[in-house]
């Protein structure tokens, strides 16, 4: 474990050098690990069987990874310098009225296309620009200040630019041969009270929807061996913002990452049901590209020490510590691209039959918030 200032001095390094690095907070723990990459070159993946950190694209055409045998890699543990709130004081600017004239024509066009039958639901995202003062390791500091429940990131490569995100969403975490996903889907804002917050039928429709569709094609990718076990859905706080949850996991037939991938990327929660139909529509009608927006990224078959009894008193059992391989994939919500002095925001919010263009705009306003208020000191 490293000094902290040592730590982001090295990430500050690679930035001017520009050589490819991610550093990340898993959530919930309070130590930051990076892969500083050694070389100039870029490599990517496409059987997600290496060792290292994965960063891949919504429509499945690019997964650069930074592989572990060329890395660096270092820690050090994160210390808040104030208490987490997880509230946003980004201060609104006046409605921009022509993005929201905008996204509330392609909320509307995407709701006309569901009642037309040819899909149920629908991920409509946007992108905004937003003027920074603040360096781009300024801005991590803050992510990691503000959000100690997230999956917070800073990735930066040659071939993507730099990206930084707080996701609260886990697209996969396998273990030997167990494996964890979430459903989640739905938002309002937060206004002080987690578990009586109230959910509409349309809400609770469009998790449904993402919960029926992640066990559907593990069933159908035949990537779970027996019976995949789901929670109840329940209210969890993200930033600002409050979602619903379903948790789901089970056991793997076999250990081919790649299949798993497939079968859940992209989930109803980016894209929409059914996933062909709805991914078309994207690509054919949202305004901006969404690059690595909604795609995935996280550690893929990293080795980890398993230890089977952490009872400090019954020292034996260390014995029997053994390793084991261990991929933990997230969503990439809630994220930001950044070039000198500007940063693009992407946000996106869920569409049904029963959706509304103007409470479109309006969380995706909110969501919007719960990144911003990173960009200012
Ligand atoms: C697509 C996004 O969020 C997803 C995750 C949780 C709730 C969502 C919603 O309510 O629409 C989205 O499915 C985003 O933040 O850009």
């Amino acid at each position: 474990m490293m000094q902290a200032m040592a730590f982001f001095n090295a990430l500050e390094d690679h930035i001017n050098k520009n050589l490819a690095f991610v550093a990340y907070r898993k959530p919930d723990e309070n130590v930051i690990k990076a892969f500083l990459q050694k070389d100039k070159q870029s490599y990517t993946t496409t059987d997600f069987s290496e060792s290292g950190f994965v960063f891949s694209d919504f429509c499945g055409t690019k997964s650069l990874l930074i592989p572990e045998a060329n890395s660096e890699v270092i820690s050090t543990e994160y210390k808040s310098e104030k208490p987490a709130t997880e509230t946003s004081e980004y201060i609104p600017e006046i409605t921009n009225t022509e993005a929201q004239k905008q996204h509330e024509a392609l909320v509307a066009k995407g709701i006309a296309e569901i009642k037309s039958g040819s899909m149920k639901k629908v991920v409509l995202a946007r992108k905004e620009q937003n003027p920074t003062q603040l360096s781009v390791l300024s801005i991590f500091k803050n992510v990691l200040e503000n959000y100690p429940k997230a999956f917070c990131y800073i990735w930066s490569h040659p071939e993507s630019g730099i990206w930084i995100g707080a996701t609260p969403e886990t697209l996969v975490k396998v273990e030997r041969n167990r494996f964890k996903t979430m459903a989640l889907a739905g938002t309002q804002a937060f206004k002080g009270t987690i578990d009586e917050a109230a959910w509409t039928p349309k809400e609770v429709e469009e998790q449904q929807i993402v919960s029926d569709e992640i066990v559907q094609k593990l069933k159908d990718f035949k990537v779970a061996a027996g019976e995949i076990n789901l929670s109840d859905p329940y209210t969890v706080k993200a930033g600002n913002l409050l979602h619903i949850r379903t948790d789901i996991s089970g056991v793997l037939d076999n250990d081919n990452l790649s299949n798993l991938l497939e079968s859940l990327h992209p989930t109803p929660a980016v894209c929409g049901f059914p996933r062909e139909n709805a991914k078309e529509f994207i690509l054919k009608n949202e305004h901006s590209d969404r690059e690595f927006y909604s795609g995935f990224l996280g550690e893929i078959n990293l080795k980890q020490e398993v230890k089977r009894n952490s009872n400090r008193r019954n020292q034996e059992n260390q014995a029997y510590a053994s390793i084991s391989k261990q991929s933990q994939i997230f969503v990439n919500l809630r994220c930001m691209k950044l070039t000198e002095g500007k940063a693009e925001i992407f946000i996106g919010g869920g569409i049904t039959a029963d959706s509304n263009p103007a409470a479109e705009w309006e969380e995706t306003v909110n969501k919007s918030y719960t990144i911003k208020s990173v960009l200012v000191n």
